[in-house]
């Protein structure tokens, strides 16, 4: 039998995937990795530092190469940047493996994500309103990649690695 594939972790900024995904991977007993930290230690710059000295689409091409690795040799969880999954190519490296839809509505989503910098496209004039648009103008996308959606909302993070666990086991069965 071949190694298991990847699960992947997708979900808008604030939905808890960097959080979520360790913890996942502790309860499954396998190794995770998240494609940010991937892009930043390759780079050596942090991802606000990418965005403004290479500009987005240097980012997003970075970020599509460590995602097309990361799914051919990680076996394990791998949580992705909120962005990741809107180019055509890491959807269709998509296909075949687990993808987990970690959902988080507007209140939850703005208040987890809250001032930070860190998160460049969210630094601009009206975060709340970008962080508004980007939540609607992504949701079909998410949906339409993702195995398994999980709300977030309310819920405490050992509560959504049970409930991604169990959406795993049940996919397994099908
Ligand atoms: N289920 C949750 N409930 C409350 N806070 C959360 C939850 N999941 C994550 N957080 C917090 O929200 C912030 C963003 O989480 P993070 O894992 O970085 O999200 P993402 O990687 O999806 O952008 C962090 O401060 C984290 O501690
Ligand atoms: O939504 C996006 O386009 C981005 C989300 C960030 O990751 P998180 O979703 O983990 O915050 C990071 O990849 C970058 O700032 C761009
Ligand atoms: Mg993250």
């Amino acid at each position: 039998m071949g190694q298991p594939p990847c699960i992947v972790i997708a979900g808008p900024p604030g939905s808890g995937k960097s959080t979520v995904g360790p913890l996942l991977a502790e309860h499954l007993g396998v190794p995770f990795r998240d494609s940010d930290d991937d892009i930043v230690a390759r780079a050596g710059r942090v991802i606000a530092d990418i965005f403004a000295e290479d500009g987005e689409p240097a980012f997003r091409a970075l970020e599509e190469e460590v995602i097309a690795e990361a799914l051919a040799e990680h076996h394990g969880v791998l949580s992705v940047g909120g962005g990741a999954v809107l180019t055509e190519g890491t959807q269709k490296r998509l296909d075949g493996h687990p993808v987990v839809f970690l959902n988080v509505g507007f209140a939850a989503g703005v208040h987890r994500v809250g001032l930070s910098t860190a998160r460049p496209l969210l630094a601009g004039v009206n975060p709340r309103a970008t962080y508004r648009a980007l939540l609607e103008a992504r949701l079909p996308v998410y949906r339409s990649i993702a195995t398994i959606e999980v709300t977030t909302d309310h819920r405490a993070p050992a509560e959504i690695v049970e409930a991604i666990a169990r959406e795993l086991a049940l996919e397994e069965t099908q």
